[in-house]
């Protein structure tokens, strides 16, 4: 697991660890990490231009020793002090290395933003906000020290301008805004310098899976295993009006490998689920109820479902039954009309998007968009249920335990009915007998890696996504690391 940090974190691990170091040793620490990784970004360092961008705090002060390390180097390091003050030893360092004050933004091969850091507060100010502006139009490799600047280090969120990096240098740990959106897409490449936090480091704010992780979870069959005890999933999804969501989640579950897959919906899904899986075991429902329907281990619901007094009813047996259930897409529209159906013993994971987040806590779809953490653990807090929240950072957010935030996935991805997909694959994982937060992770986590398999560059349409889980699957040996969030 890849865990990350709030500031407020790592400053506290940082205040602990420095008491036991002489003064100066853990910034010494993190500006040779940064200038390392700096030298290896440019090949050779000698006599290439280097433009430190330098901000009032410490974040300043990294960027002036790297600079000074990379001027000892033979490269040309100009700094542009950007705040009300500078810091000082950085920039007496800085000097004696034969690093100079530059008054504007010139020609380089690299920019070092030393702007802010875990210190910053709101958007950024001018004049670093035009500044941030200027490198990330600005031919040269951008490498990030800390955070980009303009990202909140803690959650992810990007008020105003932030710096477009090529490359993120962070200190000690990972910090949470540079796993989720929209800060995660202006980190580029994430390089850990270790600076000895680890063990002053609380339990982590998020985490993040490995394929390693995924693996390890994933249920698979023994010798003994037959169909039930692989899990049976059920799926209630589809209607007359859209038939295709029902067989997108029906693929999904199959194709993430349940035991058996029984479907109920009304007879055109019916015919158009028969048509597809001949696999899935199959109920036409003439009224909304499970009476018909044999046993199951777990639930999906809602996909293309229709919001009318029938799928409200069907939503309602569903959610009656004593087995996990992943309530998705229409079925959460109708429990955003009441909310109540939520209360039961067994586990309920949702699955929505900014938008049917947004329905079910009064909130601006926005608002949900821009502060994915905040309002993925609000609904938890307020609806009692474990939450996987879609988007271009799928977060699953349980009750008393760190977020997961998922390292998969590519824009491809935002394509009609790959949420369907999801759904099912989620009902396997939940079938299978994993915890809730754990089937949402992991289901996420194939279905990011699914669809990059799918896309490899180019548009995918849901079907590849189902089709492509069991390639993720067989992947997941292989990835040593899911880092790298590049499509
Ligand atoms: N301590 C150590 O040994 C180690 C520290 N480390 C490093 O220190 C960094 C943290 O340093 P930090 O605490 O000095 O804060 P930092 O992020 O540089 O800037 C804060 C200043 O910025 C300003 N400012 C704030 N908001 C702003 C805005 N929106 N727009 C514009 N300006 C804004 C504000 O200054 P003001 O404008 O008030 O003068 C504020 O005082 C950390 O990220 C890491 O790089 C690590 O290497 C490990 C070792
Ligand atoms: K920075």
């Amino acid at each position: 697991m890849r865990t990350a940090y709030t500031a407020d974190q790592i400053r506290a691990a940082e205040l602990t660890l420095m008491a036991t170091l002489p003064e100066g040793a853990l910034m010494q620490r993190a500006a040779t990490g940064l200038a390392v990784v700096c030298a290896g970004l440019l090949g050779r360092v000698y006599g290439s231009r280097v433009l430190v961008l330098v901000g009032s705090g410490d974040n300043g002060g990294d960027a002036l020793h790297a600079g000074a390390w990379l001027a000892r180097r033979g490269a040309r390091v100009e700094a542009l002090l950007a705040g009300s003050k500078t810091h000082e030893e950085g920039l007496a360092a800085f000097l004696r290395a034969g690093g100079r004050v530059a008054e504007d933004m010139g020609e380089a091969d690299l920019i070092v933003d030393g702007l802010v850091g875990i210190g910053a507060t709101g958007a950024l100010r001018e004049p670093y906000a035009s500044l941030a502006n200027r490198a990330n139009a600005a031919q040269a490799l951008v490498v990030a020290v800390d955070v980009p600047s303009g990202v909140d280090a803690s959650t992810g969120r990007v008020a105003g301008t932030a710096v477009r990096a090529h490359l993120t240098v962070t200190m000690g740990a990972v910090k949470t805004g540079l796993l989720v959106d929209p800060g995660a897409s202006y980190v580029g490449a994430l390089e850990l310098v270790d600076i000895g936090l680890g063990p002053h480091l609380p339990d982590p704010d998020v985490a993040a899976m490995t394929a390693e992780d995924v693996d390890d979870l994933l249920p698979r069959p023994g010798a003994e295993s037959d169909k039930y005890r692989r899990g049976v999933v059920g799926v209630a999804a589809g209607s007359d009006r859209y038939t295709g969501a029902a067989v997108l989640a029906v693929g999904g579950a199959l194709r993430a490998g349940a035991g058996m897959v029984r479907y109920v919906g009304t007879a055109p899904p019916v015919h158009q689920v028969r048509a597809s899986w001949p696999e899935a075991v199959i109920t036409q429902l003439e009224t909304p109820s499970l009476e018909s329907v044999g046993r199951v281990q777990a639930w999906v619901v809602g996909p293309g479902l229709g919001t009318d007094d029938w799928a409200h009813e069907l939503v309602a047996r569903v959610l009656a039954t004593d087995v996990p259930v992943l309530v998705d897409a229409d079925a959460l529209t109708i429990v955003a009309r009441e909310k109540g159906l939520l209360r039961r013993t067994a586990p309920v994971l949702i699955t929505p998007h900014a938008g049917e987040l947004s329905r079910l806590l009064g909130v601006p779809a926005d608002r949900v968009a821009g502060a994915r953490l905040e309002h993925a653990r609000r609904a938890v807090a307020e609806l009692g249920v474990t939450v996987l929240l879609k988007g271009s950072t799928t977060v699953v957010a349980e009750q008393d335990r760190p977020v997961r935030v998922n390292p998969t996935g590519t824009p491809w991805l935002a394509t009609g009915g790959t949420g369907d997909v999801l759904s099912g694959v989620g009902g396997t994982l939940l079938a299978g007998g994993l915890g809730a937060c754990d089937a949402g992770a992991c289901a996420a986590f194939l279905h990011g890696l699914a669809g990059r398999m799918a896309a490899d560059g180019a548009p995918l349409t849901a079907a590849d996504v189902a089709a492509a889980i069991p390639l993720a699957m067989r992947s997941l040996r292989g990835e040593s690391r899911s880092g790298g969030r590049r499509s």
